[in-house]
């Protein structure tokens, strides 16, 4: 069942207690409670997801940042950014981020996994050990318009029988489309038409793919995982709105066994103490979860010290190696009447048209608002191979599969839109917490472009969109780049522009990252145990060692998947 205050929750033996009902939180509690025998409590400090609107129809996604699903988090200035200061949206209910995110479906490269097989030593997250786990987690259906995907998508690569609902777009552009299209015919190459990017080869230019299913709505870890029958177990409880502000060495155990958590409220100085019997599962998340075991005293000795707060276990890794990917708008303006874009073409801007948007999505589940934004391609692209990048910084990719570009393309109005997303950053953050009060913000440094391959990559982003666009087909309807890159030649005045528009793609992973098991760098074992510790496990994106050439929520499925048969089968 489903409960929104502690007090309200039945009082039990719980197996394991996950923080956190987000995106691996879910997976977790609908895994793990398959087993009769697991009685599992979820917390989660937001709210329900159930009737959320915002969260259902994908066309209203953008609606969620920035209100009370989000935690509306803000970064620390950031030198890379010309010391600016960026909003830090993480989803703040069930679902968590899976429930507020663009829904975008994307995997990375085989060799992304590969190096945390490597790195960790365990071969269970290679690509190939790691393919049961993708069957388990996609449910492929035809898009919500119910069109012939074939030749859009290679069947073979996806899985019908998984969790989540995935599909393309249920509301194609077919005069942007053909234009996308025509462009990776014409140049070929590093454009070429790349029939399914989810290969775990994702070079070329493909069809997006998303975490929407045939009802056009928006599928997240908590409509597939935690569905009214899962809710009804007997061995399932989750409570909502109720946050978790430590956890702590369990009373009665030697050596460091911290199976108790703590749940508090900035309204109140009482605190409620709850002990799995078995495990506490941390997924928190990126942030969360290294900011309770940083309030926990789990983390850099003298910086707790500092704080006043009581150092538990020693480990200087715990908040460092934030990795996120920055984001850059890259437009072209078209020429009027250069595409067809139907009625809908001013959807982004007009009230009115979003209301009738709406009202066709509440009747039957047709019309733009079945996806997300007007985009209905991605190209994944290399910094060419004799870029001088190179001669003065090792490649950060996974290997020569690996994507460093993302360009998500589609048109807005009378633009033709390449958003661009660094995807293989060399640059690393931080998170840490600024005082012994669980409940203050915690100090979020994505460091973006503290190294200069990121901003040397981005512009080489640039240069292939400018080449992409150099396309006939595209450059008899274009206008040309728009914006100050119009402008602007030199590659100083474009890295000064790079660092002061660039976002976030709010991607950000590693802050708790898995190493081998003896190693003296890490936070959790590749079984994700925290080093040095018994009964703690940590199953989110703070885990991974490196981030993907992917939009994180794919892998963060494939983690907790794999996490869920860990679990069980250390206590089966
Ligand atoms: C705006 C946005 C757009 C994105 N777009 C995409 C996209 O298009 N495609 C894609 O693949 N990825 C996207 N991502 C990234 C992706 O959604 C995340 O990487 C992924 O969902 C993270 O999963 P997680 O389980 O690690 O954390 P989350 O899903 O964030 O879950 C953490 C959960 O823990 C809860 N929590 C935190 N602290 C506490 C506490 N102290 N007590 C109790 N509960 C707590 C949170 O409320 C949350 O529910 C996007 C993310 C955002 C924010």
């Amino acid at each position: 069942a489903t409960w929104s205050s502690i007090n309200e929750v039945p009082k039990t033996k719980w197996d394991f207690i996950i923080i956190g009902g987000g995106t691996a939180g879910s997976v977790l509690a609908g895994r793990l409670t398959e087993d009769q025998k697991f009685n599992v409590l979820v917390i989660e400090a937001g709210p329900n997801n159930e009737g959320v609107l915002n969260s259902i129809v994908p066309g209203l996604q953008r609606r969620l940042p920035n209100s009370l699903y989000d935690w509306n988090y803000t970064t620390v200035p950031m030198k890379g950014f010309n010391n600016r200061a960026i909003a830090y949206p993480r989803g703040h209910l069930l679902g968590g981020s899976s429930a507020i995110n663009g829904m975008v479906y994307t995997r990375g490269a085989a060799s992304d996994y590969d190096r945390w097989a490597k790195v960790t030593g365990d071969s269970g997250w290679s690509w190939n050990k790691l393919q049961p786990y993708l069957d388990k987690q996609e449910k492929f259906e035809p898009p919500a318009d119910n069109h012939d995907v074939t030749g859009m998508i290679d069947p073979k690569v996806h899985s019908t029988t998984g969790a989540v609902p995935v599909s393309i777009p249920g509301f194609p552009h077919p005069g942007t489309d053909e234009v996308t299209l025509a462009v990776t015919k014409e140049l070929g190459g590093e454009f070429h038409y790349n029939l399914d990017w989810n290969s775990g080869r994702p070079l070329g230019v493909g069809w997006l793919q998303a975490t929407i299913g045939h009802d056009g709505t928006r599928s997240s870890a908590a409509t597939a995982y935690l569905t009214p029958r899962v809710r009804n177990r007997k061995n399932l409880h989750i409570v909502t709105e109720t946050r978790v502000t430590r956890v702590l060495q369990t009373t009665g155990t030697r050596g460091l066994d911290i199976r108790t958590v703590e749940i508090g409220s900035p309204d109140t100085p009482d605190r409620v103490l709850l002990t799995a019997a078995k495990e506490v599962i941390l997924a928190a998340g990126a942030i969360g979860t290294p900011q309770i075991l940083l309030n926990s005293g789990i983390g850099d000795r003298e910086e707790l010290e500092a704080l006043g707060i009581p150092v538990v276990l020693h480990n200087p890794s715990v908040g460092q190696n934030l990795t996120d990917h920055t984001l850059l708008g890259v437009s072209f303006g078209l020429k009027p009447g250069a595409i067809d874009q139907g009625p809908w073409a001013n959807l982004s801007f007009d009230p009115a048209l979003q209301e009738q948007a709406l009202a066709l999505w509440q009747t039957n589940r047709t019309g733009p608002y079945v996806a997300v934004v007007p985009a209905d391609h991605i190209g994944w692209v290399r910094v060419p191979e004799n870029s001088s990048i190179f001669d003065e910084f090792e490649d950060r990719s996974s290997g020569p599969n690996a994507a460093h570009i993302e360009m998500i393309i589609g048109t807005v109005a009378d633009t033709y839109n390449t958003g661009l997303s660094m995807i293989s950053p060399a640059s690393r953050g931080s998170l840490k917490i600024q005082s012994n009060n669980p409940f203050d913000d915690p100090l979020i440094d994505p460091n973006f472009f503290d190294s200069d391959f990121d901003v040397l990559v981005m512009r080489e982003g640039i240069n292939a969109a400018l080449r992409f666009a150099d396309a006939p087909v595209l450059k008899n309807i274009t206008t040309g780049i728009l914006g100050p890159l119009a402008n602007i030649t030199s590659d100083d005045e474009i890295d000064a522009f790079i660092r002061n528009s660039a976002g976030s793609a709010w991607h950000p992973v590693g802050t708790t990252a898995m190493s081998p098991k003896n190693a003296g760098w890490g936070v959790v074992d590749p079984d994700l145990l925290v080093k040095r510790v018994s009964g703690l496990r940590i199953v989110d994106a703070s885990i991974m060692p490196y981030i993907p050439c992917a939009h994180t929520q794919t892998p963060v499925y494939l983690i907790a998947e794999r996490a869920a048969d860990l679990v069980k089968e250390a206590w089966k």
